[in-house]
């Protein structure tokens, strides 16, 4: 961590009771011993498993001391490598296991060590009995573990506490915490009438719940027999049936022992603070309950093997993923290896909306569902999916990356919901105790939490867990991962005895067998050739003419007579193979201590690393020789590889001589990688200036045409303006038009009614002027639209001159029907006047008048 600057993890995996909790003391112990500094911190990180182990561990059927929570120790470091700190992160425990055993299996530990080694004052104040008459640990048939002593751990336990500075006061109110939850399942219920509802019995073991929490025994009473409902008459009291008034009671009491795991985790954690010193290195250690196959499953193991799930896709992922990816990239070739992806079984679980962990989410709240529909719902929707397998009844099946699991469905739902009565909440909080009104303040403000939060009591355990598990995954991401994988030698538990047939299942399954394949034809240390030339540059006897990293690394191989089988050189680093590493680093030790470099040294390290490059070079020449008898042709290995091989194969004789003739010809391959990258980057550069140029026209371009938008917009303005007065000049001009047009339609009267044929004459032209005016008004407009293009002026101008033209031709028409239609009034006038003039003689004779 120190020479890369990145923060690490250990990711350690196993099935249940395969070892992962003893290695991670292990690890703690080693970097305790690597890091040793502050001595009191270090056996203060080491002395935490005693603690975490009494609260969180318990014997199940597969390992007399399972963990049943997962935790994440990180430890941290100062600038010089030395232990500041730590911090625990604990996830999930499984509160079932306070309440509800099954055969052959005990409770947590801390209960079984505290009725047996409790100091008398201790048991007195508590009324403390001995474990078998507590219904909770009493109701499996186990209650002690073969060569453990339960009251020998206690005092450990308890000389612990003192280590980690709780107060004596502190250490009593957690006893007292214990005692209330064992007393708690003591607590008996009656029934009080007809229609089964009960109460709570007012025996010892409701006397000493109350005393042990700080609260009086009717108190207590009333909050495990009865609930309010709030109606919108008021609250009214529902009586609790005895199913209701159990739930109510180990709610309760799984909800105080987990507050109280909690309570001391926190104060592991304060002790441990990295405070000032904080530096941000750290190594996080994860170990977390392995993989689950009982007879009958239930919720838990579906938890546990989810998260399972979760890890190994984290471990196939930097094991074989980005491992693959990375050779890939910088043209390392030949590494490549199929592994059993667990995706499909993760979609499983995860998808939305049709997974497991949705489907079960969805019955959280309906009133109608229960488990046996629950398990009629997965099979519906699920039965398609490869790694789902309905079962008869409640129960249905997961294909599991370690095995297929049969789950029952019996209590899931009751499990994933997980909730505690408000009246609880609130008797907890009026507490005498400190403990208990704690916890009670700490649920108070989850209650407060958004719905979404991943603290707020509205949501399921199961949404819980996942978002746990997401951010702890996020956790892991950041570091740069180690993995141990612990393998399970016997199902008995015995020492000496091996198993073979689990064995090899565990190493099928776990992808250990991929990750060891991997490893040996893979190159799992890896350098830059900068940081490669930083650290063993200075070994080199002859100052290295060139400069650059590459020249320098391969010159350091080449001195140390490296074979080339054990080595590759990417585009940016160097792959070395398993124990190259090893020999540089001693190599270079050597040296820094004695400040020279010993020709025997070099002899003893030029002659492992030839061991270690013959035993590859005969252990590849055995491998190829069978492959090649069992594949006689592969056609997709390049020519190019093939003779290289066979000159490895044919050259063991003179490996010495083929080694160097191979490193010169990796070296030449590597100069003329470089000249090719220099070659590449020149043309890139070339591109560059190209682009940068070609963007500069191009920004002149478009300052041009802003400037030209611009003028345009300035035209467009002024010809707005300009046909606006012409639009008025021309309704100046067809203004006459029309008056004329309408005197002439006038004066037409009722004599058009007869000229007939002249009629016509006047309409066609009256017709046309209203067509012209309208497809003038037409072109007008469209002429002046903001979408018009650009020449508009141009346009308006053309159409200014084809009205003139226009009017100059209507106009001449106008006038010479006017001329006719005003000839043919005369005449008709004419005529109108012969017929009627003599009757005007004639009246005006008789008046005795002259006609004028
Ligand atoms: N390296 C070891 N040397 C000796 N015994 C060991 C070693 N590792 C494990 N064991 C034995 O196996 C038991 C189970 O180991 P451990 O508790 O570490 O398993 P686990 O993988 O953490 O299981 P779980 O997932 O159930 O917590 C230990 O209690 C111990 O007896």
């Amino acid at each position: 961590m120190m020479n890369d600057g990145v923060n690490q993890s250990l990711m350690i995996s196993g099935e249940s009771g395969a070892g992962k909790t003893e290695t991670a003391k292990f690890a703690v112990q080693y970097l305790a011993a690597l890091g040793g500094g502050n001595v009191g911190i270090e056996c203060q990180i080491l002395q935490t498993s005693c603690l975490l182990e009494a609260f969180g561990n318990s014997k199940t059927s597969m390992n007399d001391n399972s963990s049943r929570f997962g935790k994440l120790i990180e430890i941290h470091f100062t600038a010089a490598g030395k232990i500041c700190g730590s911090k625990i992160r604990t996830f999930l425990l499984e509160k079932s296991r306070v309440v509800q055993l099954a055969n052959g299996e005990r409770s947590y530990h801390i209960f079984y060590q505290l009725c047996a080694g409790a100091p008398q004052a201790l048991r007195e104040r508590l009324n403390l009995k001995m474990a078998n008459e507590y219904n909770y640990l009493a109701q499996s048939d186990c209650l002690v573990i073969n060569g453990v002593d339960d009251a020998q751990r206690f005092l450990k336990f308890m000389e612990t506490l003192d280590i980690f500075q709780i107060s004596k006061g502190e250490q009593d109110q957690a006893f007292a915490m214990l005692a209330a939850v064992l007393w708690l399942g003591n607590i008996s219920f009656h029934a009080i009438d007809y229609e089964n509802h009960v109460e709570a019995s007012n025996d010892e073991a409701l006397i000493n719940a109350a005393r042990l929490i700080g609260c009086e025994p009717h108190e207590l009473k009333e909050a495990l027999s009865a609930r309010r409902i709030q109606t919108e008459e008021g609250n009214i009291v529902e009586k609790f049936t005895m199913q209701q008034a159990i739930d109510a009671r180990d709610a309760l009491a799984k909800f105080i022992y987990a507050s109280l795991f909690d309570w001391l985790v926190e104060q592991i954690n304060n002790l441990l603070e990295v405070g000032k010193q904080h530096t941000g290195w750290s190594i996080s250690i994860l170990d977390i309950y392995g993989f689950e196959s009982f007879k009958k499953n239930s919720f838990e193991q579906f938890c546990i093997n989810y998260a399972n799930e979760r890890l190994q896709q984290h471990f196939n992922r930097h094991i074989f993923k980005l491992e693959q990816e990375e050779y890939e990239l910088d043209g390392i070739d030949g590494v490549k290896v199929d592994f059993a992806d667990n995706q499909e079984c993760l979609d499983l679980f995860e998808k939305k909306p049709i997974g497991l962990l949705s489907l079960l989410d969805e019955d959280l709240h309906s009133p109608d569902a229960n488990d046996a529909t629950l398990a009629n719902k997965l099979k519906q929707n699920l039965n398609g999916m490869a790694c789902f397998k309905g079962d008869k009844g409640r129960v249905f099946g997961v294909r599991h990356f370690a095995g297929e699991v049969l789950y029952d469905t019996n209590d899931f739902l009751k499990k994933n919901q997980d909730s505690l009565n408000p009246e609880l909440i609130e008797l907890l909080s009026s507490c005498n105790g400190q403990l208990p009104q704690l916890f009670a303040i700490k649920m108070l403000n989850q209650t407060l939490e958004p719905a979404t939060s991943l603290d707020s009591p509205n949501q399921s355990v199961s949404a819980k867990f996942k978002g746990k598990l997401f951010k702890l995954m996020q956790r892991l991401e950041k570091t740069k991962p180690h993995f141990i994988c612990c393998i399970k030698p016997n199902r008995k538990q015995l020492p000496g005895m091996y198993e073979e047939d689990l064995v090899s299942q565990q190493l099928r399954c776990s992808g250990v067998l991929e990750a060891v394949r991997m490893s040996r034809s893979g190159y799992p240390t890896r350098m830059t050739h900068q940081e490669f030339a930083d650290r063993y540059g200075f070994l080199l006897l002859e100052t290295n003419e060139s400069q650059d990293p590459l020249s320098i690394s391969v010159a350091v191989l080449k001195q140390f007579n490296m074979l080339p089988g054990m080595y590759q050189i990417g585009y940016t680093k160097l792959y070395l193979r398993i124990g190259l590493i090893g020999v540089l680093e001693d190599r270079r030790k050597q040296v820094l201590q004695t400040g020279k470099y010993t020709d025997e040294a070099n002899k003893g390290s030029t002659l492992l690393t030839a061991i270690i490059g013959l035993q590859s070079v005969i252990r590849g020449c055995l491998v190829r020789k069978h492959f090649s008898n069992s594949h006689k042709l592969i056609p997709s290995r390049s020519k190019q590889k093939l003779v290289r091989e066979n000159s490895e194969a044919n050259d063991i004789p003179n490996e010495q001589s083929s080694a160097m003739a191979e490193l010169q010809r990796r070296v030449v391959d590597a100069e003329a990688s470089l000249g090719q990258k220099q070659q590449e980057n020149a043309t890139l550069q070339e591109q560059l200036q190209q682009y940068e140029a070609k963007m500069k026209k191009m920004d002149e371009q478009l300052q041009q045409s802003e400037a030209k938008m611009k003028k345009t917009e300035e035209q467009l303005q002024q010809s707005e303006a300009k046909m606006k007065k012409t639009e008025e000049m021309l309704r100046k001009q067809t203004a006459p038009l029309q008056a004329s047009l309408a005197a002439a339609k006038k004066s037409e009267g009722s004599a058009m009614e007869e000229v007939g044929g002249r009629e016509n004459g006047v309409s066609s032209l009256v017709k046309e002027f209203e067509q012209q005016k309208q497809s003038f008004e037409d072109d007008i407009n469209k002429t002046t639209q903001p979408a018009s293009n650009m020449n508009s002026y141009e346009e308006l101008r053309k159409l200014k001159r084809r009205f003139r033209a226009w009017k100059k031709d209507y106009k001449v028409r106008l006038k010479e029907t006017k001329a006719i239609v005003r000839k043919h009034r005369h005449q008709d006038s004419d005529k109108t006047r012969k017929k009627w003039w003599p009757n005007r003689g004639k009246v005006l004779q008789n008046c005795g008048k002259s006609p004028s």
